[in-house]
C-alpha cells in the first residue's frame, strides 16, 4: 500500500507529557511502562494531558484449511460456535467489553460453515468460507487478502466513527496459530523451531507436525516478499483483517493496543506494508505462545503485563484497559512538586 500515508506521532507533545511526568510527586521513572504509556497517548492526541480515550473492540473470525493437517487441538466447528457465543455475550471477551464498558463487534470474514443471522454485534464480512490449507498450496488468493485488509479498515472506521480513541483487534480461527508461525518465521527471520507453538494445546506429536509444516510452506516464500503475498501465501483472512484494522486506525489518528500471537503476526504484515505503523501500536501482554515475544521485539513493542495467557479474542488487550486507564489518570491528577510542596531530587 504505498499510497497508505501515516500520520506521524506529535513528538513535541511527547516531549511536553514527559516533562510533566518528571515534575509529579514521585522518584522520576518510577510508574515504569506507564509513564510512557501515558507519554504516546499525548503524542497520539497531540496534547501534554491526553484525555481517557473510550476503547472499541473488533474480533475477526476466520477458519484455516490447514486444520485439515491435524494441527489443533479443536475441532474447526468451534470457530462458528464461538461466533453464536460471542453473539449470545457468553465469550470471555463478551464478560471483559462489558467490564469496560467497551464497544464490541464481531466479524465473520471466514468462517467455514454456515451462520444463521445473528443479530447484535455479529458483522458479516465473509470473503470465503475459510483459507485453503496452507501445507498444500497457497492459503488465499490476492483478491482474497484484499477484501480481508478492506473488511478490517471497514471494521476500524466504524469503530473511530463511534468516537473510539484506542483500538483492540481480537480474532477467533481455530488453527489460527499456524499461519501466524509462518508469518512470524518470515517476517523476523526466525527458524520455525523457536516460533510455533502448542496454540490450544496440541502434544509433543502435532507440535512436530505443525513445526514441519510450517518450514514447508515457508519454503515457497523468497525472502524479502510483498508483504500482501506473504499474506496469501501462509496467512489467514481474519489475520489480514486485522492488518487493516491497524492501518487504517493508525490513518486515522487512533492508536491500537496489540493482542496476542495472532495480533502480532497481524501487526508484523501491517508494519511491512506500512512502515511507522509501529509508532501506532501498544503491546498489552506477553502470551504464552512461543515466539511471541521475538515478534514483539521486532515490533519494538514490550508487554505490559504477562498473565500467563494464551486465549486470544482481544482478551489480552481489553485486560490491559485499566491500566492504560490508570497511566492517564496518574498523568493527569497527581500533584507536582511544587504544588504539593514536596521537595524535589536535590
Ligand atoms: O492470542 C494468543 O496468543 C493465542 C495463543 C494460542 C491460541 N489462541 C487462540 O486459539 C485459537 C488458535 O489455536 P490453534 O491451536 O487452533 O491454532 C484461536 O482461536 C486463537 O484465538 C490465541
Ligand atoms: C473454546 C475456544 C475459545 C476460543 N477463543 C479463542 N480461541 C479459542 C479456542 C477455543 C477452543
Amino acid at each position: 500500500m504505498p499510497e497508505f500515508k501515516l500520520p506521524t506521532p506529535d513528538a513535541a507533545a511527547y516531549a511536553a507529557a514527559r516533562a510533566h511526568q518528571n515534575q509529579l510527586t514521585k522518584p522520576t521513572g518510577s510508574l515504569g511502562m506507564l509513564e510512557d504509556v501515558a507519554c504516546r497517548f499525548a503524542s497520539w492526541q497531540g496534547q501534554a494531558v491526553p484525555q481517557l480515550p473510550k476503547a472499541a473492540i473488533t474480533v475477526f473470525a476466520a477458519d484455516h484449511g490447514v486444520t485439515a493437517e491435524g494441527v489443533s487441538a479443536y475441532p474447526s466447528a468451534v470457530t462458528a460456535e464461538m461466533v453464536k457465543n460471542f453473539a449470545a455475550g457468553g465469550a470471555a471477551i463478551c464478560v471483559l467489553a462489558r467490564q469496560h464498558d467497551a464497544r464490541l463487534e464481531v466479524v465473520d470474514v471466514g468462517v467455514a460453515s454456515p451462520l444463521p443471522v445473528l443479530p447484535g454485534v455479529i458483522i458479516s464480512a465473509r470473503v470465503a468460507p475459510g483459507t485453503r490449507n496452507l501445507a498444500r498450496e497457497a492459503a488465499m488468493t490476492q483478491a482474497q487478502v484484499d477484501a480481508a485488509l478492506d473488511a478490517g479498515r471497514a471494521a476500524a472506521r466504524r469503530a473511530v466513527e463511534a468516537g473510539a480513541g484506542v483500538l483492540v483487534a481480537g480474532e477467533m480461527g481455530i488453527g489460527n496459530t499456524t499461519p501466524s508461525a509462518a508469518l512470524i518465521c518470515h517476517f523476523c527471520t526466525l527458524a520455525p523451531a523457536a516460533v510455533v507453538g502448542r496454540g490450544t494445546g496440541v502434544d509433543d506429536q502435532a507440535l512436530a507436525l505443525k513445526t514441519r509444516i510450517v518450514e514447508q510452506a515457508l519454503t515457497r516464500l523468497p525472502a524479502g516478499a510483498d508483504a500482501r503475498r506473504v499474506l496469501a501465501e501462509v496467512g489467514g483472512l481474519e489475520i489480514a483483517a486485522m492488518a487493516g484494522f491497524y492501518l487504517e486506525g493508525a490513518r486515522l489518528g487512533v492508536p491500537s493496543v496489540v493482542d496476542g500471537f495472532i495480533a502480532a503476526a497481524a501487526a508484523l504484515a501491517a508494519c511491512a506494508m506500512v512502515p511507522g505503523l509501529e509508532h501506532w501500536l501498544l503491546a498489552s501482554h506477553r502470551s504464552q505462545e512461543t515466539g511471541h515475544q521475538a515478534a514483539l521485539a521486532h515490533l519494538g513493542l514490550a508487554p505490559m503485563v504477562d498473565l500467563g495467557l494464551r486465549l486470544g479474542e482481544g482478551s489480552g488487550a481489553a485486560l490491559v484497559l485499566p491500566l492504560i486507564a490508570s497511566a492517564l489518570q496518574l498523568h493527569a491528577g497527581m500533584a507536582t512538586f511544587a504544588s504539593a510542596g514536596v521537595s524535589d531530587k536535590a
